[in-house]
């Protein structure tokens, strides 16, 4: 056997607005090798790859493909936005289309090409405390919380606050506050956003299982829906968050959202990493 070019478990390296993802493909039949304890070596940005989140591909049999998404500390996540944006982008290069459908814990979600930009359909967002969920019965608008946040559930939780300088907000001792706030039954992504223009946000995000990340998918459809919920701007909103800028439509069939998306290496994972 060569060596150098052995054998292993391939993946893909993707970011959308500097989101960062591992994408693994278990479509057709292939053994489904991502497991808690997996997902956090590989996240490890040191003994690892690292990513923001591990983006799985299986089969579904409703839909083009499902996607279950991973976090760094190897919990999972109902949603991503970015993921989802970057794979459907992938995933309609592989199949020839400008449309796809695909399967999440959420239900089924559609993406499509339209001018070279990928949108993806994050579904309606999820406005009754329950669904977010929190732990009691209070108005999502306005949280019993310093600062008020808005609670708003994209297939995750999030709590969206409207502060008059996001840049000024110190993320990483807020963001794990809220995150475990008793409140959050399921813990919590942490949005900081400020009004910068008319339909345009600042927005800075702590994301629950795995910290400050430069962009949020689900939460700038998050903060779009909160901030439009407040009079604060219409339902399409452009937001710029560390790595990049996120275009947010809330139509009448769901909350899309677009922006760029990059392939950056394509890697195998070595069998010697993966069973020391
Ligand atoms: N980056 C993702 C969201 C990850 C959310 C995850 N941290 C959770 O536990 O819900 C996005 O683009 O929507």
């Amino acid at each position: 056997m060569d060596p150098i070019r052995t054998p292993g478990l391939p993946f893909i390296k993707m970011h959308g607005a500097g989101n960062d993802f591992v994408v693994i493909d278990s479509r057709n039949g292939a053994a489904r090798p991502v497991t808690a304890e997996l997902a956090r070596a590989v996240g490890d940005r040191h003994r690892g790859v690292g990513f923001d989140q591990l983006a799985e591909i299986t089969d579904d049999p409703q839909a083009d493909y499902r996607l279950v998404f991973w976090n760094s500390d190897g919990t999972e996540a109902g949603a991503c936005g970015n993921a989802s944006r970057c794979v459907a982008a992938l995933m309609m290069e592989a199949l020839g289309r400008d449309e796809v459908r695909f399967a999440t814990r959420r239900g089924l979600l559609r993406a499509v090409r339209e001018d070279g930009q990928v949108w993806v359909n994050m579904g309606p967002p999820q406005l009754g405390w329950a669904e977010v969920p929190l732990a009691h019965a209070t108005d999502t608008d306005r949280l019993p919380l310093e600062g008020a946040p808005a609670a708003v559930g994209m297939g995750n939780p999030h709590a969206v606050f409207f502060v008059d300088d996001a840049e000024a907000v110190p993320l990483t001792t807020r963001g794990p506050q809220v995150e475990h706030d008793p409140l959050f039954p399921q813990r919590t992504n942490v949005e900081f956003a400020s009004l910068t223009g008319p339909d345009r946000l600042r927005m800075r995000v702590w994301e629950r299982g795995t910290g400050v990340t430069l962009a949020c998918g689900s939460g700038a459809c998050a903060t779009a829906v909160a901030a439009h919920r407040r009079g604060l701007t219409g339902r399409r909103v452009t937001l710029d968050l560390d790595g990049g800028t996120l275009v947010v439509d809330w139509r009448e069939d769901g909350v899309w959202m677009t922006g760029p998306v990059a392939r950056v290496f394509d890697g195998v994972l070595s069998p010697a990493w993966l069973a020391p």
